[in-house]
């Protein structure tokens, strides 16, 4: 690594997780050799973890802000922030301690961010219910990062090579998801598709919009949101020269995207993109908050509890993370 190369700024996630394993693990990619990188984290963590695992050819260099990292291949940039206490901290395990450790990296990572002292931020995994013992009453960092950058228009956006889903709705109940379902919102999540996927290349995307109801409702015989919210959404984007269809049954458009028919697929609700996403990429996948004005990409996965600190963890979403934020940076 050389100073001249776009730093990245990684989130550590929630320290009893996957986080730190998956970041020590990443730094020794070709793919992630184009970027400077540094973890907004906890040193004694990462310390910690790396001694457990035994990553020996990583060094750590603790910093306390981002200009003095060393950037150095073989080393890897720590932004301490002292908010662990390391002989309380058990991993695998819901702590508040923990989730407001995760919760306080993301939004250091936004100022740094909007401060333009890193390019991009990839996150590490937090765990809702950590952070939501620790006060902090946020769905994801989707919300969080919207917030802090006070966003209104975003999206999140399910990332592979051989499938890209942009959802509707995430966080929230399936009633609620359904009970709020409005043209507006599926316009603007269109619209999302359509910038985010030119500015990764595609010259006119084309776009492909899921039913909510099976058959996509089957022309009202099996419920009339088709008709009422995603058409009307459909045709109002098509007028402004979108190239977008629908509404597609959601049991096949998945295969249509996944064949070729579309670059993108728009879901109407968690679920409904992330179980095709996760089935086919779960270890590729990067998920993206597509909207906001800085580029936060992250891992598809969660914070696995079950195998944390334990030196199993698949580390390939971290890194094709790390690589997203380089690429949407140069763009
Ligand atoms: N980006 C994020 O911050 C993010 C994403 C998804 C879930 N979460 C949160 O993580 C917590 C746990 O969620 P969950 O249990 O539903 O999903 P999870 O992704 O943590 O785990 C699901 C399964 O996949 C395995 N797994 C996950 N990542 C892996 C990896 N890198 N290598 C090997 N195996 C891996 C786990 O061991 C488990 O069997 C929840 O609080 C959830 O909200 C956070
Ligand atoms: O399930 C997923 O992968 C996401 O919905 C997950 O909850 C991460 O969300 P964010 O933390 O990125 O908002």
């Amino acid at each position: 690594m050389t100073k001249n190369k776009p730093i990245i700024g990684i989130t550590m996630g929630d320290p009893a997780g996957i986080g730190p394993e998956i970041i020590l693990k990443s730094v020794k990619h070709n793919k992630v050799k184009d970027c400077n990188l540094v973890v907004i984290g906890n040193m004694d963590v990462m310390s910690k973890v790396k001694d457990l695992i035994k990553i020996e050819d990583v060094q750590l260099n603790k910093i306390s802000q981002v200009s003095e990292g060393k950037f150095q291949e073989g080393v890897l940039d720590v932004l301490h922030m002292d908010n662990i206490n390391i002989d309380e901290l058990v991993p695998g395990k819901v702590q508040s301690m923990a989730g407001n450790a995760a919760f306080e990296y993301v939004v250091k990572a936004v100022e740094l961010a909007l401060n333009k002292e890193i390019v991009g931020i990839a996150t590490a995994p937090l765990n809702k219910e950590a952070m939501k013992a620790a006060g902090h009453h946020f769905p994801g960092h989707t919300e969080i990062l919207a917030h802090y950058t006070d966003t209104k228009n975003y999206a999140m956006l399910l990332y592979d090579e051989s499938l890209k889903v942009i959802h509707v709705s995430t966080h929230v109940s399936l009633r609620k998801a359904i009970d709020t379902l409005h043209k507006d919102r599926v316009a603007s999540v269109i619209e999302i598709a359509n910038e985010t996927l030119k500015k990764l290349g595609y010259d006119s995307p084309r776009i492909g919009v899921a039913g909510i109801n099976p058959h996509a409702g089957e022309g009202g015989l099996f419920g009339d949101e088709e008709e009422q919210e995603i058409i009307p959404a459909i045709e109002r984007k098509q007028k402004e020269g979108v190239q977008v269809e629908g509404p597609i049954s959601p049991d096949t458009i998945f295969l249509r995207a996944k064949q070729g028919d579309y670059d993108i697929v728009v879901a109407m609700y968690h679920d409904q993109g992330h179980i095709p996403l996760k089935l086919i990429g779960f270890h590729s996948g990067v998920n993206v908050t597509a909207g906001l004005p800085i580029i936060r990409t992250s891992v598809d996965h969660g914070t696995a509890f079950e195998i944390a600190w334990k030196g199993i963890a698949n580390e390939e979403s971290m890194v094709q993370s790390i690589e997203l934020a380089k690429i949407l940076s140069t763009k």
